[in-house]
């Protein structure tokens, strides 16, 4: 019988991967994403969010207001989308078999996309508003078991220190706590994202990646990503799936702070 508690088969890991996301909670996957695949996902989102995209279903397009008033116009006032495993053009990333592949080594074969988001994030406008504070994935999933879920996220350009790549604290997903997330206590720049507090002295890692790898990483792996310093958009399409057999559990009381309702983000409901 295997011994590996966070991955299931040598479907398209081996063993010396399996070991390294056993370990770390994730594993870099160099180029498994096509550049032209990726070119045509860039292309679609700048389409959706230009409107010239007509959905049957809905997919978010989440708008930053901040940045509108700032000129920015199209793509470039677009944060991010989500939920679109709807639109035939995005869902290509969702069932690529060099993504979907390595999802079937950490989670088995019954698999469901259950979250997905192309994020565009936006060059720096205030000192760190850019920043995606450090987190857990699991904190926004209502269904369990726990480790037959797994997020992806692929680099659509190179992504570094410049312009705010993922960071992550290796093997974080080992202590098998979800933390209290909640508004940082200063400097609350960006009321989208709750951030866990106390981990300042943890080492980090920076996930430095080119064009098409991909980062496969557990829900309770503490990651964020860092600002960007860069003059343009970062780019980057993840999303989260989990065994198709995962059931729903009852979050009431679960979380003690609220989200703020202020927000310079508005969200646009594309049908
Ligand atoms: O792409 C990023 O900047 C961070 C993405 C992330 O960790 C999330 O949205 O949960
Ligand atoms: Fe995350």
């Amino acid at each position: 019988m295997s011994s590996k508690r966070y991955t299931k088969n040598n479907k398209a890991l081996t063993d010396q991967q399996r070991e390294f996301y056993e370990e770390n909670g994730y594993i870099i996957i160099k180029n498994n994403v096509p550049h032209a695949l990726i070119d045509e996902l860039c292309k679609q989102f700048i389409d959706i969010c230009e409107n010239r995209v007509h959905h049957e279903s809905p997919l978010l397009v989440i708008q930053d207001k901040s940045l509108r008033k700032r000129g920015y116009t199209g793509q470039h006032a677009v944060n991010k989308i989500q939920d679109f495993l709807y639109d035939d053009v995005l869902f290509k990333y969702a069932c690529y078999p060099g993504v979907v592949d390595v999802v079937e080594s950490i989670i088995g074969p019954n698999i469901i996309g259950t979250h997905s988001m192309l994020i565009n994030k936006p060059p720096d406008a205030h000192p760190e508003l850019s920043v995606h504070p450090l987190h857990q994935d699991l904190y926004y999933f209502p269904f369990r078991p726990i480790n037959t879920i797994v997020g992806t996220w692929t680099a659509m350009e190179a992504v570094n220190e410049k312009n705010g790549c993922l960071f992550g604290i290796p093997g974080s997903h080992r202590r098998e706590e979800l933390y209290n997330h909640e508004y940082p206590k200063q400097n609350l720049k960006n009321v989208l994202y709750h951030g866990v507090q106390g981990f300042e002295n943890e080492e980090r890692v920076n996930f430095i990646m080119d064009k098409g790898d991909t980062v496969f990483f557990h829900p309770l792996l503490l990651h964020g990503s860092g600002v960007n310093i860069s003059k343009g958009s970062r780019k980057a399409i993840s999303v989260h799936f989990a065994d198709s057999n995962s059931h729903f559990i009852d979050v009431r009381g679960l979380f003690k702070k609220k989200w703020s309702r202020s927000s310079s983000l508005c969200i646009k409901l594309i049908i």
